[in-house]
């Protein structure tokens, strides 16, 4: 199916969304890690930006599911399936040539060698003539143009929809991390289950992530801003429209936003002091959806002392250093499940 590639692709496999990355091109599919089915004959009725707008929307018949969910893979067909559609949407794009070429696709840290290796078979079906897998902190980091091979700490945290991963890197190897399944898909849960609580009102998982992203923020904020929302109340059964403030969200993301912060916070402590050092003096880089988080910055440089960047297209960082690995496709030549990530 690679009929007219040339080109080593990287794929950045996110839970919230995957990206394809050209070697040579950058980065020519942006899609949601979204599937619509049919339920009955498991056909696939959308893919991408077409299926996500369905999520809430479906008749009885069709379900939209994420099939990476959780920072895990919920559902081996439908990943496979979703790896094999995007690929051939990089293709119609005419940027690549013949040839099977080399894939590299990225993972969650939390993932088993059983799933890592369904990942492979998914990739290698698609008509790659190799897949590599590589570590998502350890991509990022690349794609946040840290010195990841050099012998000096650097500190990533790589916030997604399903999980959060921190690593501690030095000489192309992860020194010390921490993955936990809190992240974007976590804070908009703890908005619906906040307006629940308050209001009796139901709203949808695109709502609750709009209003994080539109007001939420990690800190409160001296502007008062609020967002008007539509849902379902839960004791007329009525729709129901509503203002929620800035200061409700940050609020409802409390205890997620303490997750990861504590999740920095235990990784700094592992670290050895040489690379405590190192990291003081270039800073922690955020990256990932989770990163654009208003005033996460700023919390996390308060809690840890340390100071606190935010990677310049912190939604990119993943496939662009999944893509820059493929220029260092020897180091990855041979790495197993448990060494994913380092030399
Ligand atoms: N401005 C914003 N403020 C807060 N969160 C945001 C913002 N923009 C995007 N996000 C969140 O970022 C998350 C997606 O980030 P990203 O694409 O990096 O995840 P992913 O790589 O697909 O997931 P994972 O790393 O868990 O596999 C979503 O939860 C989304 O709601």
């Amino acid at each position: 199916m690679f009929g007219s590639f040339s080109k080593d692709l990287g794929i950045d496999l996110g839970t919230a969304n995957t990206l394809v990355y050209v070697r040579g091109k950058g980065i020519v599919v942006r899609e949601p890690s979204v599937v619509a089915l049919h339920t009955d004959t498991k056909t696939i009725t959308a893919v991408g930006e077409q299926a996500k707008k369905m999520i809430g929307r479906t008749p009885g018949n069709i379900r939209a599911v994420r099939p990476m969910k959780d920072g895990v893979i919920a559902d081996f067909e439908t990943t496979a399936t979703m790896i094999k559609h995007f690929i051939r949407q990089a293709q119609k794009q005419r940027t690549l040539l013949p040839h099977h070429p080399n894939v590299m696709v990225c993972v969650p840290s939390g993932i088993t060698a059983v799933e890592q290796r369904a990942v492979e078979d998914a990739t290698k079906q698609a008509g790659a003539r190799e897949a590599y897998i590589i570590e998502e902190p350890f991509a990022a980091a690349i794609g946040a143009d840290l010195p990841v091979w050099e012998p000096t700490g650097s500190m990533v945290v790589d916030i997604g929809g399903g999980t959060t991963e921190v690593a501690v890197i030095s000489l192309g190897g992860i020194v010390t991390s921490r993955s936990i399944r809190v992240a974007g898909d976590e804070m908009d849960d703890a908005i619906i289950q906040y307006i629940k609580r308050m209001y009796n009102l139901m709203i949808g998982e695109r709502t609750s992530e709009q209003l994080k992203m539109d007001i939420g923020s990690a800190l409160p904020t001296s502007a008062a801003e609020s967002m008007e929302i539509r849902g379902r109340d839960l004791v007329t059964g009525l729709p129901k429209t509503l203002a929620i403030t800035a200061e409700e969200i940050t609020e409802a993301l409390t205890d997620t936003v303490n997750s990861i912060v504590e999740a920095v916070k235990v990784t700094l402590e592992k670290c050895p002091p040489e690379l405590s050092a190192d990291i003081m003096d270039r800073g922690i880089v955020l990256t990932g959806g989770g990163a654009l988080l208003r005033n996460l910055d700023r919390l996390l440089a308060r809690e840890t002392g340390m100071p606190v960047i935010v990677a310049e297209n912190p939604l990119d960082c993943v496939a662009i250093g999944t893509g820059r690995a493929l220029e260092n496709i020897h180091m990855f030549k041979g790495r197993g499940s448990s060494s994913r990530g380092k030399r």
